[in-house]
């Protein structure tokens, strides 16, 4: 069960005013709207969260709106996406639809007016629950974690999860719980990011009737409804220091009160928090309570990168074109020798995540019964024409192919320099000189 509300929107707006206007619209409404004033700051939300919509300006300060709709859409699977066009940018949006956003609105529009497309907009819904069943923890890292999570199933610390957005850490904290002797309890997953500060403490600790305007009846909290099973805090580094510290008294006393209410509740459940962020620099940013990292981080574990785990590749993506085949009911496609290179050769910044929603995409879109690379990196038919000099065609030649080693070698620079038949030092340099990071 997942306790954000079930609409969520990623706005990416500069106007200051157009943005407030419609950020206490759709909060009015129930929506919880992550607020991005560019390009940057969008891009960072969008790999943070996968809203039900993408709200976006086209023109922003740090660049133009659709050259990151038109790099991300691959990976945001189908997302809806409406965009916000100035007056006479009408063929922008057009191009924009044509490649996959679901309308537009022009400015100056009433915030009501996007309400009502939003309404009409038959995917605004709570977003499709993950597959179920997982894959891909072959590679001798995931077979580490596995055995650790194994390990602590028998005992009742509280778990820090660490790993990039989309790596897996809530697939790794419900295989914890399932191999625990909780497994029968229920697991209850809070999106720390997802809900409004002032609304996090009556979510997750409940709340009495008559507590504030508006609580007609007692309503349990998540705290509560996990019972004796596990609690998941999600992106735990975007807590306000009001919930650090309502949390920090949760850890230390294991028990809680509901919001109005006298009753002292004991907490039953295990605590598992996570976060794509490094919790340890928030720490000393002085962002995140030094104090409250400690009580959280008994045992830690890191749920490793994609790129990191190229051994998992296989079993995840035919894992994907299972489950995609049957939720639409056809054949499992093929993935052709050139697709899987194309998959090995990718950095996957938005990890397993990613490679599903390319899956589901590719699958959605195709046109035969096999996957191209073309279907999966959609993007990459609009890159420019490759530069003509032999030179230019030399170096993303090499580039591509170290890439592809460095997947197969998980990252290893020893074995992908000898995969390479070169020295380690050669191929070093050779990074250097293409501007690859390891
Ligand atoms: N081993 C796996 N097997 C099957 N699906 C997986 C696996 N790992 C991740 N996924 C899928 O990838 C998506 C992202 O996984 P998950 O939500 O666990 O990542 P996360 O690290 O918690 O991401 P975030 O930091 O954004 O919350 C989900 O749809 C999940 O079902």
């Amino acid at each position: 069960m997942n306790a954000a509300p079930s609409r969520s929107v990623v706005l990416i707006e500069d106007d200051e005013v157009l943005g407030e206007s419609l950020v206490q619209r759709l909060t009015l409404e129930g929506v919880a709207t992550h607020w991005a004033r560019s390009l940057r700051e969008g891009e960072a939300l969008l790999r943070r969260h996968r809203p039900n919509l993408i709200v976006s300006d086209i023109r922003l300060p740090d660049g133009s709106g659709e050259a990151l709709l038109l790099r991300l859409m691959p990976e945001l699977g189908g997302t809806p996406i409406i965009v916000i066009t100035a007056h006479g940018d009408v063929a922008q949006a057009v191009r924009l639809l044509r490649a996959g956003a679901d309308d537009y609105v022009e400015k100056p529009f009433p915030p009501q007016l996007l309400l009502d497309k939003l309404a009409s907009l038959s995917d605004w819904a709570p977003p499709a629950p993950p597959p179920t069943g997982e894959a891909g923890w072959r590679s001798p890292a995931m077979q580490r974690l596995r055995r650790h999570l194994l390990k602590l199933g028998q005992v009742d610390s509280t778990l820090l999860l660490g790993g990039e957005s989309g790596a897996g850490k809530e697939v790794a904290a419900r295989h914890l719980h399932d191999v625990s002797r909780r497994a029968e309890k229920p697991f209850v997953a809070v999106n720390c990011a997802a809900i409004p500060e002032d609304l996090l403490e009556s979510q997750v600790f409940g709340h009495e009737r008559g507590a504030f305007t508006g609580a007609l009846t007692r309503q349990l909290g998540l705290a509560e409804q996990a019972g004796q099973g596990t609690l998941f805090l999600d992106e735990i580094a975007e807590l306000g220091p009001a919930s650090q510290a309502k949390l920090l008294r949760l850890l230390q006393e294991r028990c809680f009160t509901r919001l109005g209410g006298r009753e002292t509740l004991p907490l039953g459940a295990r605590l598992v928090a996570a976060s794509n962020a490094d919790l340890r620099a928030r720490v000393e940013e002085g962002r995140f309570r030094e104090d409250l990292f400690f009580r959280l981080a008994v045992v830690e574990l890191t749920v490793p990168p994609l790129r990191e785990r190229p051994e998992d590749l296989g079993e995840l993506a035919a894992h994907f074109l299972a489950h995609f085949a049957r939720s639409f009911d056809r054949p499992e496609p093929q993935l052709n020798a050139d697709s899987f290179d194309a998959l090995l050769a990718h950095p996957w910044p938005g990890n397993v995540r990613e490679l599903r929603n390319r899956i589901e995409r590719a699958m959605v879109l195709a046109d035969g019964p096999r996957l191209e690379p073309a279907d999966l990196f959609p993007e990459r038919r609009a890159e420019p024409e490759a530069p003509l000099s032999l030179a230019a065609a030399r170096d993303a030649a090499e580039r591509a192919h170290i890439r592809r080693a460095l997947a197969r070698s998980g990252n290893r620079l020893g074995d992908a320099a000898q995969l390479l038949a070169i020295s380690r030092t050669t191929l070093w340099e050779r990074m250097k000189r293409l501007g690859l990071k390891s």
